[in-house]
């Protein structure tokens, strides 16, 4: 029987739900969130597709109410580790023989499930767990989610479609193997996309994965491993642990089938286990891949051509949309005198009419910093630039946890360009502001590319086209991804594949066939038809 070389459905972006006041979709998303926060919760870990509890359970803490109980997690422990590891492996051999089309069939129906019914639980439970209002949840959770797992499947299919030449009398070949071995993926609180995404990209690359989500994303993870598991995913594939982060690595980094990281979250716990990696390279059997994505730094320079409404804007958008708790976050922005009055007013109206408090009103655009650690890491810088004789803060400074972990909106104008807030990833609402002399434009250039040690994201503002086209070349090296007249944050898989390099990541851009080849490693075949016989050169007679 003659078998046909399968085409893909053809990938295109999720359309973002509006969630206008008074829609169906607005009403449907708050009242599952209500139901959902009012359920007392119990969850497993995930391994070998069994739900796995323990003795340890760990409170469940929502950001916008620290106090509310609406359950508690299993905590795991170096055996669950090892278990997780054996299963993977264990189950290799079988996901590996799966056609590429069996795997592809599988994720595709995750995308479908999260784009219909898994949508509302998904999202809620991201605005619950992880404090994202209607329009931050519905980007993330539900839309690149559902993009990285279309758009991936249409890439591993590309890659899989790449063939080498053959000369006569040959047949060449490129064989996509998984990597030899189980891989880790280790994801960070802040994306529920991204937790998806790195064990879901390896799995479809026919690898198998122990997955360690952040224990602030917890709540998220379990819809996503209950999706995973209704599309079909065979048990043992993807494994869900919650344990200790440094514990983990510790084993995980030392085993000899390691076989590749998959991270995203901090520089220095990236480079900490790239140092563990180094550290053990004499006990594994393959070198392991190493992929992370890791924090930033993220600029806005401001030509004095630009439009001052639209660099206000991009600065509110891009500074604390989800509380600034994005890798992308605009944290640094540079602004010509000339400009400053304008744009600070335009800010001034806008920050009036944000609102700040639980994502259960959607039309708080502010809610929850993530945690306790989180809230009084904002804390100490605004106190900081309160008590500066080089900065001031201009908007916010306000925090209250209270209730929730909220922090206002907060811009520190500072006379220092490498005041601390301008050099240091914060993580949270807070901006800093330093004003140029307009003739200062090249050097203040200069300034941006040199600050931080992060390249992840940054945005110049100009209407003038040569002074776009020399911030294009002096930041050449400042931003993996580079916007111009737009905010630093927001990118769309399949549109701008995302990912920084210098100590912001290897820059394998998450969403792109890029990094999905981090995940195969090639096998060349070549055979020769008819095998010759004799030995001699032609010359030789
Ligand atoms: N570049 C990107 O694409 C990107 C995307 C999202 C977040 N981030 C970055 O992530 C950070 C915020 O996320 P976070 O707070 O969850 O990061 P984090 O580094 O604290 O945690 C990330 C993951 O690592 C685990 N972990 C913590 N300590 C560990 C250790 N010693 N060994 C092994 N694993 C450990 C955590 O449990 C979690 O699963 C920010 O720095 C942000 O810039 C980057
Ligand atoms: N991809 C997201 C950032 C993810 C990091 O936290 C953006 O482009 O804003």
């Amino acid at each position: 029987m003659s078998k046909a070389i399968s085409q893909v459905p053809y990938a295109v972006n999720e359309p973002v739900r509006l969630y206008e006041p008074g829609s169906p979709e607005v009403k449907n998303l708050i009242s599952t969130y209500k139901k959902m926060w009012s359920e007392k919760l119990e969850i497993p870990m995930v391994i070998n597709g069994k739900e796995i509890t323990t003795e340890n359970k760990e409170r469940l803490v929502s950001p916008q109410d620290h106090q509310h109980d609406f359950g508690f997690y299993y905590k795991g422990d170096m055996k669950h580790v090892d278990d997780a590891i054996n299963t993977a492996l264990a189950a290799r051999a079988q996901w590996n023989n799966l056609g590429w089309e069996q795997r592809a069939a599988i994720f595709l129906k995750a995308a479908d499930l999260i784009a219909g019914p898994y949508r509302d639980r998904l999202n809620a439970a991201t605005m619950i767990g992880q404090s994202k209002n209607v329009h931050q949840t519905e980007i993330d959770a539900a839309c690149e989610f559902i993009d990285f797992l279309r758009f991936n499947v249409e890439f591993m299919t590309e890659i899989y479609a790449e063939q080498p030449v053959s000369s006569e009398g040959i047949w060449n070949r490129s064989e996509y193997r998984p990597l030899e071995g189980f891989c880790f993926a280790v994801t960070p609180f802040n994306f529920t996309a991204i937790a998806g995404n790195l064990p879901t990209c390896m799995a479809m690359m026919g690898n198998v994965v122990v997955w360690k989500p952040s224990d602030k994303q917890i709540y998220s993870a379990h819809v996503l491993m209950d999706c995973f598991r209704e599309a079909g995913l065979p048990d043992g594939v993807i494994n869900m642990i919650f344990t200790d982060g440094k514990e983990t690595a510790d084993k995980v980094l030392a085993h000899p089938d390691f076989t590749a990281l998959h991270f995203t979250g901090s520089t220095s716990v990236f480079q900490s286990m790239w140092k563990q990696i180094g550290d053990n390279i004499h006990k594994y059997k393959t070198y392991p891949r190493i992929v992370g994505e890791t924090g930033g730094k993220d600029f806005v320079m401001v030509h004095p051509s630009a439009n001052a409404a639209g660099v206000a804007t991009a600065l509110v958008r891009g500074s604390f949309e989800y509380q600034g708790q994005k890798c992308s976050a605009a944290s640094r922005a540079y602004i010509p005198k000339s400009l400053w009055n304008e744009v600070k007013e335009i800010m001034a109206a806008q920050l009036a009419t944000v609102k700040v408090g639980s994502p259960e009103d959607p039309s708080n655009f502010v809610n929850a910093v993530i945690d306790q650690v989180s809230f009084d890491r904002c804390k100490k810088y605004i106190t900081n630039a309160q008590n500066s004789s080089e900065a001031e803060v201009i908007f916010g400074g306000k925090c209250d946890d209270s209730k929730g972990f909220f922090v206002d909106p907060t811009v520190i104008l500072t006379t220092n360009p490498k005041y601390e807030s301008v050099c240091e990833e914060i993580f949270g609402p807070i901006l800093s502001i330093y004003v140029y002399e307009d003739e200062n434009w090249a050097e203040t250039l200069k300034l941006v590319d040199e600050t931080s040690p992060y390249s992840l994201t940054g945005s110049i503002f100009s209407q003038d086209r040569y002074a776009i086209a020399e911030a294009y070349k002096a930041l050449e090296n400042a931003a993996g991804n580079f916007y111009i007249n737009d905010k630093p944050t927001g990118a769309v898989v399949g549109q701008q594949p995302f990912g920084g390099a210098r100590a912001s990541g290897t820059n394998d851009k998450a969403g792109s066939k890029m990094n999905l080849l981090r995940w195969t490693s090639v096998r060349s075949i070549k055979e020769t038809f008819v095998t010759p016989k004799d030995y001699k050169y032609p010359y030789l007679g």
